[in-house]
């Protein structure tokens, strides 16, 4: 009994509709009509389900997906007519065919980012509607293929197909769960959520989302060999058609786009009303129509689907009970441990250049936001980059970790040239960091947020689970090591801003990074919070990690870091020790002002939480 306690309730739910679904047949066979309706829902539920896999975790809109069932369907029928196989024990050749031109058409769309592919995916149906019909030497052109009848007793009818869809549809149910529980699912619910974020902790999101898009294949093609046998013809426009596509899509925003079991749930909703409507509505026309009024309905009532809005109910009927941060427990925390690189590559010696900018410069339009910079940062040092707003500190932060390109220049990391090179791989080599405004995955529970990363790009890696096993586990102990473990798994989005920024060093730490460039981890991290922050950071430097901090707290960064860059109009002024900085005229009077100079240690008007606000009127 406690077993199945601890089974999730939608888990036993999807169960027990799965024992009804098996003995259906048995307990009613002789109703073909029925068992129709169910197995073109089931065929349905693999097209969403599988969809999903690219534009519900990924975010990825797909216009195009029935193309996949076409295409399984034609090259089943093809071969099973030519050389007289049975349709049935070559389906998987149609996921093969299905996968291999996802990859393809993946790889020259999924390198850019946006609308572009929603076109493509449509103009692909229309393209591959267009060969089948000039192919004819393959196709038969529109005459279609006609394939021999089941080979089963016609008292049968309908019963062998619907236990064929019925399995793929599971076995579609259960890829998809699989993926979302890998860090390829994480990672393509992070490109959904901010995909340049999700570059930047080393999710190579060119390589995710084609492997997403053909994951998001396989099971169609499949079903659509098995859809060929089942129609016993096929033909240029029934296969690639449109409105197939446009059915998908409904599924899976009617049950809940991005989630398991919506699409199933939506699949089984729209097949009905499909039939219903063509059953009493007079015909399939009635079909687009109900079809359009539903797309109306969902989008303005139900915009994320049936399932969230069940289960957003739900959940505001019966709260968790949520624990306050675990403060006490992150602040008695003695040790942070770093882990090993699963490559290593020879450390830089102590006080050897590990990042070198030289001469970079970065432009919006007429402003020099950069202004050929140089600027290094030695092995095992804390080093600051403090200056005036506006000065060019994030911009540089962009170009180092490649969300933005130079204008000119050259950045150097642990001995190799960067600039050219995409986020992730930066990451890769170990270079990671955290943004001045947070920007968590908000719609991913805090766990997930700290598995996301990848330090590598090894399969191994991308696959591995990020629910359990060691990449959860130390996501777990990095979060504890934050006072935030008892959060894992809230969503990110219920953070405090606060608890975010620590969320996001958290983060970071996957990565086993060599470089943290951290851009204002202070900010809204209350003091005594930040206190244990400041000794995280002195433990993983003291372990091997350097750091280069942007921060206007200035007492915090002449405690904390050693040497200190001041940047002004987007190049350095002034470099040394804080004990220097503090009462350099330069800096004094293009940053700090000069009641820095007449006070002490703290500087003027501190209250122990930082003088940002002293610094920055002195600069104004
Ligand atoms: N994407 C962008 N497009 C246009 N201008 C930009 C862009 N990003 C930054 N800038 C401009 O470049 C200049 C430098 O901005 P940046 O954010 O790098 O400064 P900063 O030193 O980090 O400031 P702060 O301390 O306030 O965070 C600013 O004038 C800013 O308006």
């Amino acid at each position: 009994m406690t077993r199945l306690k601890a089974i999730p309730r939608a888990h036993l739910i999807a169960g027990l509709c799965l024992v009804a679904l098996l003995v259906y047949p048995v307990i009613n066979p002789w109703q073909p009509y029925p068992q129709a309706v169910m197995l073109l829902a089931f065929l349905l539920a693999v097209q969403a389900s599988s969809w999903n896999i690219i534009s519900g975790y990924a975010g990825y809109i797909s216009l195009g997906h029935s193309m996949f069932l076409g295409l399984g369907s034609y090259t089943v029928g093809i071969v099973a007519a030519r050389w007289g196989v049975n349709p049935l024990w070559i389906a998987p050749l149609g996921g093969v065919t299905a996968v291999v031109v996802a990859v393809l058409i993946g790889s020259v769309v999924l390198r850019t980012r946006g609308h572009a592919f929603v076109i493509i995916t449509i103009a692909m149906l229309l393209a591959a509607q267009i060969l089948a019909v000039n192919f004819k030497s393959f196709t038969k052109g529109s005459d279609g293929i006609t394939l021999d009848l089941p080979f089963w007793d016609r008292d049968f009818q309908n019963i062998p197909f619907y236990y064929a869809f019925l399995i793929l549809m599971v076995l579609t149910v259960l890829f998809s769960a699989w993926i979302r529980r890998t860090k390829l699912g994480t990672g393509l619910v992070a490109i959904r959520e901010d995909e340049g974020k999700a570059a930047s902790i080393g999710v190579d999101t060119t390589r995710f989302k084609i492997v997403g898009y053909a994951a998001s294949s396989f099971f169609i093609g499949v079903a659509g060999g098995v859809y060929a046998y089942y129609l016993t013809f096929i033909n240029p426009v029934g296969s690639f058609a449109i409105l197939g596509s446009v059915t998908i899509v409904l599924a899976a925003l009617v049950g809940g786009r991005g989630t398991l079991y919506g699409p199933v749930i939506g699949a089984f909703i729209v097949q009905v009303v499909s039939e219903a409507a063509t059953v009493y509505g007079g015909g399939g026309n009635a079909r687009v129509l109900v079809f359009g009024l539903a797309l109306m309905v969902v989008v303005l009532f139900l915009p994320k689907g049936i399932l969230p809005t069940v289960q957003a109910w739900w959940r505001a009927r019966h709260p968790e009970k949520v624990e306050y941060t675990d403060q006490a427990g992150a602040l008695s925390r003695t040790r942070v441990a770093v882990r090993e690189r699963t490559e290593p590559s020879p450390a830089p010696a102590q006080g050897e250049v590990l990042l070198d900018v030289r001469g970079v410069s970065k432009r919006f339009g007429g402003l020099t936001a950069v202004d050929n910079a140089d600027l290094t940062v030695r092995q095992g040092t804390i080093t600051a980059l403090i200056g005036p707003n506006g000065s060019g500190k994030t911009t540089l932060f962009n170009l180092i970790s490649g969300g933005m390109q130079a204008d000119s220049g050259e950045i150097w990391f642990d001995g190799r040239r960067i600039d050219g090179l995409r986020p992730w791989t930066r990451g890769h080599l170990g270079l990671g960091r955290t943004f001045q405004v947070t920007r968590l995955f908000k719609e991913m529970t805090v766990q997930e947020n700290v598995v996301a990363p990848l330090p590598d790009s090894r399969w191994r890696t991308m696959l591995s689970d990020a629910v359990h096993g060691h990449e959860a586990a130390r996501a777990r102990e990095l979060l504890d090591t934050v006072g935030l473990g008892r959060f894992a798994d809230q969503p990110a989005g219920a953070l405090s801003y606060g608890q975010q920024k620590l969320v996001e060093l958290a983060q970071v730490l996957m990565l086993e990074p060599k470089l943290i460039l951290l851009d204002e981890p202070a900010g809204g991290v209350n003091p005594s919070l930040l206190g244990r922050l400041t000794e995280v950071i002195r433990e993983l430097n003291r372990s091997g990690v350097t750091f280069l901090v942007v921060e206007h707290n200035i007492p915090l960064v002449l405690d904390l870091c050693d040497p200190v860059v001041v940047f002004s109009h987007g190049a350095p002024i002034a470099e040394g020790p804080p004990s220097r900085i503090r009462t350099d005229p330069v800096v004094l009077d293009a940053y700090l002002g000069d009641d820095w100079a007449d006070h002490g240690e703290d500087g003027p008007g501190d209250n122990g939480h930082g003088t940002t606000a002293a610094a920055r009127e002195a600069v104004q």
